[in-house]
């Protein structure tokens, strides 16, 4: 049974964010609005979700001194990763000597840091279908994978990430030997956290891509369900969401192949909590990508989609909840970028936007701004996914960020 508590009071039931980005932000709402006590951290003031919850707290999360101070001092009942640049072994060290629970388990939150530990996890330990791949620690040792000097050749188009990073920080495809040095020295740019290690992945050509949102939470008896939301399409560029919509079609055979690596993959993480699995889809043949312990960027759709968004789902099934994760209507979501380099911009056109059928935006209100910097989203409900996807794309065009006068 969960018993909630007062926040602000002895018997507060208190979680702790490690990031309070857009997503953070809409998981502490959803706490918030069961009575949780919340502690917002992230690495800059101000963070998007630290404007909504009762603490707010900033440090290097990826220093584990600094991340251990903080949990200690603190003593939240969960805490709840939200962002790829966490000293993850402090974590199973907190959580082995009991110091806390983590969402959805400290070794889930250590794997899925890192794409070499869930890639290893997912392809090796589980046997899921996954692109090609090796892991690569210099130039020369990324031209040989490429070749396949040490074992078969990844060979091109391939694609080469830092092992921590997300939204598509430091990632890009080679199309030739030409792109190598390049591709590296990119890499070693744009991690999250520096580390001089890369992933390449042989480039899978395929018809489309999607998030599976999969929720393990308690069911009647006590024992924990997986569930799965409708398919969400999306579209990437550069590594990085540009827009998504739900329900994707898939061809039942494909659906369940889906399903099946995602609640593979989900079972051996653990723990409670959403789970974003990211797979690749070609006629009949589905790859495993990667998995977000925690909600994902392109769920963002849900606000729009379901009945509990994924958001609400996360907050429910941490807390041991029931969940729902029923459909309520077609949708989709576009990202309004930052446009411009600046700190306190202002958004124009956010009544036009609105003035849209079934339109609902979201600021994220990030203090400062830069180009391609995610500020906001578009969020519609429709009759059918082509008129919300066409409608979203409007309304994140309508908005129009710049600098302050
Ligand atoms: N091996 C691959 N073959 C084809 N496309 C790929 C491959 N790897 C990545 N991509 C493309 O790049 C996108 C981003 O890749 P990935 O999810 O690994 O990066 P990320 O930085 O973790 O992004 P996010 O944090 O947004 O999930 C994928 O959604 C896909 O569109
Ligand atoms: N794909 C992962 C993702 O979307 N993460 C989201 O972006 C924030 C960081 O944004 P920032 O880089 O603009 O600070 C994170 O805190 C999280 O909410
Ligand atoms: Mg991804």
């Amino acid at each position: 049974m969960t018993t909630l508590g007062t926040p602000l009071s002895p018997s507060a039931t208190r979680v702790m964010l490690l990031g309070s980005g857009e997503l953070g932000k809409e998981v502490l709402i959803a706490l918030q609005r069961l009575g949780v006590e919340t502690i917002a951290v992230d690495r800059y003031p101000n963070a998007p979700g630290q404007q909504v919850a009762h603490h707010a707290r900033t440090i290097t999360m990826s220093d584990p001194a600094q991340l251990k101070a903080l949990i200690e001092a603190e003593k939240p009942m969960l805490v709840v990763p939200e962002i790829e640049a966490i000293a993850t072994p402090m974590l199973e060290e907190l959580e082995a000597a009991g110091v806390v629970r983590v969402i959805p388990t400290a070794r889930a939150a250590r794997l899925t840091m890192d794409r070499e530990g869930i890639r290893r996890l997912a392809a090796e330990t589980l046997g899921l279908p996954t692109s090609p791949y090796k892991f690569c620690d210099s130039l020369d040792e990324l031209q040989a994978a490429i070749d396949g000097k040490d074992g078969p050749a990844i060979g091109y188009p391939c694609v080469v990430k830092p092992v921590m990073s997300s939204s598509g920080k430091g990632q890009s495809k080679i199309d030739g030997p030409q792109d190598v040095r390049k591709a590296w020295d990119y890499a070693m740019a744009g991690g999250r956290v520096s580390h001089g290690r890369v992933i390449v992945e042989g480039f899978i050509d395929f018809d489309y891509e999607i998030t599976l949102l999969t929720v393990r939470a308690k069911g009647e008896r006590g024992e924990v369900e997986c569930t799965f939301c409708e398919p969400i399409g999306h579209r990437q560029v550069s590594g990085d969401y540009v827009e998504s919509w739900q329900p994707h079609p898939m061809a039942p055979a494909a659906l369940a192949k889906a399903q099946e690596i995602a609640r593979a993959v989900t079972a051996d993480l653990g723990g409670q909590g959403l789970f974003g699995v990211e797979l690749f889809v070609k006629g009949e043949q589905v790859w495993f990508s990667e998995v977000s312990p925690r909600p994902h960027d392109t769920g963002m759709v849900t606000m729009a989609t379901q009945w509990q968004n994924e958001f609400e789902l996360h907050a429910r099934a941490i807390l041991g909840l029931p969940v729902d994760t029923s459909l309520k209507s077609p949708g989709a979501s576009a990202v309004i970028y930052g446009g411009v380099d600046a700190q306190g911009i202002v958004f124009d056109g956010v009544a036009e936007a609105l003035r849209i059928a079934g339109c609902d935006i979201r600021l994220f209100g990030k203090p400062e701004s830069f180009e391609r910097r995610r500020m906001g989203v578009a969020l519609v409900h429709a009759k059918d996914i082509d008129t919300a996807r066409h409608l979203a794309r409007e309304a994140a065009a309508a908005v129009k960020p710049r600098a302050a006068s």
